[in-house]
């Protein structure tokens, strides 16, 4: 298992480089996480997150019970967004314990390479279109408290210092 990094921390703004070629170690870094996340419990997970600066990222939207279907996703572009947007009530587990609702498009498209290193197209909707967005923000090391107003985003982020302030104090 990896360790997640917490906020407040500058690695999750971090600005994750594309990955060149898919390679077996990049291959055994997905698995890790993917591991990592199914462990937190988590439905996705962005490398930045377990302190791997590349703009890949894991996701299962799969209920307990249901049978896994990860994705792997890397170097993903956005290709296309619906119209209208929805709003979900996000969580994060680089902010643990903290949630806000957040409005997003309800629908996205997009292009990536798999773990084969394949292009593949993704049309996404409901809970996948929000997790995929949300992972790709921290791709571009924005976290879902950016979308939200400054003063919840502080109240959040001064909470979680402290506790991290106490956590490693004690
Ligand atoms: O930290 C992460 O990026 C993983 C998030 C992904 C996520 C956030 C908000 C909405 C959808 C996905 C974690 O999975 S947070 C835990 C969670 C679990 C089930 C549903 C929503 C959030
Ligand atoms: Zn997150």
């Amino acid at each position: 298992l990896l360790p997640i990094l917490i906020a407040p921390d500058p690695v999750l703004e971090t600005v994750s480089t594309p990955v060149d070629t898919v390679t077996d170690e990049v291959r055994q870094q997905l698995d890790d996480m993917l591991e990592t996340m199914y462990a937190a419990p988590g439905i996705g997970l962005a490398a930045i997150q377990v302190g791997i600066p590349k703009r890949m990222l894991v996701i299962d939207v799969a209920r307990d019970g249901e049978d896994k279907q990860p994705l792997y996703i890397i170097n993903p572009e956005i290709t296309w967004v619906s119209d209208d947007d929805q709003l979900y009530e996000e969580g994060c587990l680089s902010l643990p314990e903290h949630y806000a609702e957040v409005e997003r498009p309800a629908e996205v498209k997009v292009s990536y390479l798999d773990r084969n290193g394949e292009k593949q197209e993704l049309h996404a909707e409901g809970l996948l279109a929000v997790c995929l967005q949300h992972e790709m923000d921290h791709l571009e090391g924005i976290l879902f408290v950016d979308h939200i107003s400054a003063l919840k985003r502080n109240m959040i982020l001064r909470k979680l210092l402290k506790q991290k302030r106490l956590a490693t104090a004690s």
